[in-house]
């Protein structure tokens, strides 16, 4: 706890979500451990000499994964002014600072180009933890396996009023996000089978939300986190039936000893 106490808010939260949640709830092997990667003060030694951490606070982001998708829009150009952007396991909060960035027109610089449908752009992250207000952003605290979530996500995403959104029939719903990402990812526990099979349901969890009516469009894309192992190559698979094009990411700001990748997954086959 006492280091915790030393860092600022965001990076207390993460500090204990990484390490005393799954210390208190789980004992891992000391085999496991050893995948598991640092120990609380290995950890802050890396984050002091971590380039990324450095420009992340010249950069005003909350997190380094902010530079994980940079990297990525970067690539793909995912996000365009005027979008509609879902991210998934925003908390606390550096890939909404992003999408925001690309997706949402600044309301000083607000004329709207006459092509664009006069769209603003819209960014709703959705975490389990509470996150800190991110303006150009509507963050909503949930759990994405709840149904509610997806409606209170559809209530902000829908251009028609709330009572419109909700009465109307979900199945008739049209589809209104271009990007779904997903960053969702549990503390580890320790064993590698058991976290390489919980982020893989994360990330069909994830596609089961872009796949929902209302959701991601036709043409639409999609980005989530795995972790290479047993189960990598049919989540791969899956994607490939469901997207255009699929194709595997490292970023630069992932680091080299983690066997976190990303799928970055362009033009959703809605209709087929
Ligand atoms: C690596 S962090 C995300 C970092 C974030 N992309 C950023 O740039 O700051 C993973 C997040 O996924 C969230 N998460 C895991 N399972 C979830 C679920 N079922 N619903 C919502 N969020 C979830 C965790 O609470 C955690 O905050």
């Amino acid at each position: 706890m006492t280091v915790a106490r030393c860092l600022p808010g965001a990076q207390a939260r993460y500090f204990c979500i990484r390490y005393l949640k799954p210390v208190l709830s789980v004992r891992p092997s000391l085999q496991s451990v050893r995948w598991s990667v640092t120990s609380p003060k290995q950890w802050i030694s890396r984050q002091s000499r971590d380039p990324f951490v450095k420009q992340r606070a010249k950069d005003g982001y909350r997190s380094r994964a902010a530079y994980k998708l940079e990297d990525i829009q970067r690539k793909y150009a995912l996000m365009k002014k005027g979008m509609v952007v879902l991210d998934l396991g925003g908390c606390p909060g550096g890939w909404a600072q992003v999408a925001v960035k690309y997706a949402v027109r600044s309301p000083q610089k607000s004329v709207v180009p006459p092509d664009s449908g006069g769209a603003q752009g819209k960014v709703v992250s959705v975490d389990l933890l509470l996150t800190d207000p991110i303006p150009g952003a509507t963050l909503i605290r949930g759990d994405m396996t709840k149904p509610s979530i997806l409606e209170q996500i559809y209530l902000v995403i829908s251009s028609k009023g709330p009572a419109q959104a909700l009465c109307s029939d979900a199945h008739a719903r049209k589809a209104v996000v271009d990007v779904v990402l997903s960053d969702m990812a549990h503390p580890f526990t320790g064993s590698r089978t058991a976290d390489v099979a919980r982020v893989i349901e994360l990330c069909e969890l994830a596609l089961s939300v872009a796949e929902q009516p209302g959701m991601l469009k036709n043409g639409g894309a999609f980005v989530c986190k795995f972790i290479q192992g047993e189960g990598d190559q049919e989540l791969r698979a899956l994607m490939k039936e469901k997207f255009n094009r699929v194709a595997y990411e490292k970023p630069g700001a992932s680091r080299s000893g983690s066997a976190e990748g990303y799928l970055v997954c362009l033009g959703y086959k809605r209709d087929i």
